[in-house]
């Protein structure tokens, strides 16, 4: 990890907007991007192709060690090559969440995949988004956010997001779902989902996506000047 790239973090649960203002800051700033949470995707779904138990710490440790993925780069895209297959789609399914979420709360899975996450801080800066990327992957990083919103208005967007894509979902379903994410996310032993104690959090649910990119590029040039 090089310790002279700035970075920035965005924490925050399901649907609170992480990604899209991930996306726009690093497009904005020109910074590397960190989608943690396609990283515990894409162990789940390998987990899934090879009949991994999802509560097996050990397997789960190796398959982590030897993971065969690639973030390729494809316009405002980022496809996710898994052993030489796009599982770009795939990745993106509730099954896949709730697999993540699962093998997310085993410590020593987390730790066989902070290197990895931690290799993407390269110049000129990160932009990282997840649950413990304030608090445990980057805790010394300039700026940090946790970007919030109520579990409505968050299953609510999801399911506006998935049936966009042609995906029919139940808001009830979803809502559970989100939720039952939510707390094993937030009392897991190792890396609970919480705001680091120099974070500036944000709540969206009554905010656009501008508002919210306007309030953090405030807030980060505020930050980066000083
Ligand atoms: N402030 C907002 N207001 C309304 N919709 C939003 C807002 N922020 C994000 N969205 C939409 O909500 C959905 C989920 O956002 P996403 O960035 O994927 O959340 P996360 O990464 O936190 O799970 C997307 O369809 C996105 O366009
Ligand atoms: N830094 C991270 C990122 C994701 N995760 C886990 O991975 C799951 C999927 O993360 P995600 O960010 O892709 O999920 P969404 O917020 O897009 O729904 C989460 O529910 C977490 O359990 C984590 O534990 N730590």
């Amino acid at each position: 990890m090089s310790t002279h790239s700035p970075v920035i973090t965005v924490d925050g649960p399901s649907g609170a907007g992480k990604g899209t203002l991930c996306m726009l800051l690093a497009d904005k700033l020109g910074w590397n991007l960190l989608d943690s949470g396609a990283i515990y995707r894409v162990l789940a779904l390998a987990a899934l192709h090879h009949g991994v138990d999802l509560e097996s710490e050990e397997a789960l440790v190796v398959l982590a060690a030897h993971l065969d993925v690639q973030f390729v780069a494809e316009g405002d895209l980022v496809k996710v090559i898994l052993e030489g297959e796009d599982v770009s789609p795939t990745l993106r399914t509730q099954d896949v969440a709730n697999a993540a979420s699962k093998i997310a709360a085993l410590p020593r899975v987390r730790e066989a995949l902070l290197r990895r996450q931690r290799a993407f801080s390269e110049a000129p800066g990160l932009v990282a988004d997840g649950r413990d990327m304030g608090t445990v992957v980057f805790p010394q990083a300039e700026v940090k956010i946790f970007l919030d919103a109520s579990a409505e208005e968050r299953a609510n967007r999801r399911m506006n997001q998935l049936q966009n894509k042609g995906i029919d979902v139940n808001f009830v379903t979803l809502l559970g779902e989100i939720q039952e994410r939510d707390y094993r996310d937030r009392n897991r032993a190792v890396a609970p989902l919480r705001p680091a104690d120099d974070a500036l959090v944000l709540d969206s649910t009554e905010l656009s996506i501008e508002e919210v990119t306007a309030q953090a590029l405030a807030y980060i040039e505020q930050k980066l000047s000083c």
